[in-house]
């Protein structure tokens, strides 16, 4: 089981520039723990802090019990694997992961079974007589993460490992990373602003903007219960609405102020006062598109992208707006540009924001 990493507190500074001012977080032991968040927000540089290749301004770094603060990147025992692989040009595969452990001094025989053992793990094994020019992107990626977890480390720090790769490959590679995390158990962060990739490897993410971190959750809690409205618009795709709450004794609903259309709902936060100002972020499943009959927000579709097993939908809004809706293929024939409709919203699913964006105001159920 890998180690745990507290931040308390943590403050970077470049010159007058506050990048991170007072970050707090724990990765708990053998968790798979991603930093996601727009180019430059701070995650580099706080994966740098943990590693020591940052000064640290301010706040706490402990590994378990132990402050790191203060200890040499060498002494930490943390493995990185970095975007550009940094294997060494000269060096087999074999010599690559083994450098490590023959600078630890370890004595030539456990070298060479540890060294088979991992490249077996990463499934690089028929290649370890190869030089790094004749290995894919892939697999020289391989050989970085071989070598940086064939040290045992109690940590695993990964900085966009996967950029550099083909759209393919980076599936591939990120499932295969997902399984040697599991298989050894190791604590790791990882640093990424692919949102997709995110959800996929993730036990837990951490959305940062600014340097501020915006919600810490499980990927399925940051893509169903956003703590606000950045978290809404930057993993997935989400529609805002301005609405308002609409109370009637204890029940209590949201009135689109397009259409009158009212949607009874069960989780918002029972303190809600009547005529309360709200954002409401709608993601395109969550629209349901229905006849003009029926309750819902009026739109005419402007354009659609038929896309097999669902059909993509562009609505303009009374005000000028513009919505996207994603409904199944096999429920509606394609409807024509101009068609008038309504929008329908699925109550369970949507968000619903203080106006500005910053509050959640839908009680969050356990959703695992
Ligand atoms: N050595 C440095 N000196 C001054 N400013 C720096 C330095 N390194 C980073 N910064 C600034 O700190 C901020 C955070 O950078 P950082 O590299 O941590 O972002 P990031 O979230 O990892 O972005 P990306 O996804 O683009 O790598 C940026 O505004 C960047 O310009």
């Amino acid at each position: 089981m890998g180690a745990t990493i507290t931040i308390e507190h943590a403050v970077k500074r470049y010159g007058k520039d506050t990048i991170i001012n007072d970050l707090s977080l724990e990765v708990r032991p053998g968790e798979f723990f991603t930093l996601l968040g727009p180019s430059g927000c701070g995650k580099t540089t706080l994966l740098r802090m943990i590693i020591g290749f940052n000064s640290v301004e301010g706040g706490t770094f402990k590994i378990d019990d132990q402050v790191i603060n203060n200890i040499p990147t060498n002494k930490r025992n943390i493995g990185m694997v970095f975007q550009n692989y940094a294997v060494f040009p000269h060096m087999s595969v074999f010599d690559n992961v083994a450098f490590g452990l023959k600078n630890r001094k370890v004595p030539k025989e456990e070298i060479q079974r540890r060294v088979d053992e991992i490249l077996k793990v990463v499934k690089i094994d028929h290649l370890k007589d190869r030089m790094p020019a004749k290995l894919s992107g892939g697999q020289q990626q391989r050989v970085a993460l071989a070598r940086a977890i064939v040290i045992e480390p109690a940590i695993l720090l990964m900085d966009e490992p996967l950029s550099n790769l083909d759209a393919k490959l980076r599936v591939e590679m990120r499932n295969a990373i997902k399984r040697i995390q599991q298989q050894i158990g190791i604590t790791t962060v990882y640093v990424t602003h692919d949102q997709e990739e995110a959800l996929a490897v993730s036990d837990r993410i951490a959305v940062m903007n600014g340097g501020i971190i915006q919600q810490i959750d499980t990927p399925a809690r940051v893509y169903q219960r956003p703590a606000n409205q950045f978290v809404a618009n930057f993993i997935g795709l989400s529609n805002f609405l301005p609405a308002s709450v609409s109370r009637k004794g204890e029940e209590l609903s949201i009135l689109f102020p397009e259409g009158g259309y009212r949607v009874g709902m069960t989780n918002l936060r029972p303190d809600l006062e009547d005529g309360t100002q709200v954002l409401v972020a709608v993601r395109p499943e969550e629209f349901e598109m229905r006849s003009t009959e029926l309750e819902g927000i009026p739109a005419v579709v402007r354009s659609s992208i038929f896309l097999g097993n669902t059909t993509h939908y562009f609505l303009e809004l009374g005000d000028g707006s513009e919505v996207e809706a994603i409904q199944d293929s096999d429920v509606w024939e394609i409807i024509p540009n101009g068609t008038a409709v309504r929008l329908g919203v699925k109550e369970k699913k949507i968000n619903v924001f203080s106006r500005d964006g910053s509050t959640p105001l839908v009680v969050r159920e356990e959703l695992l």
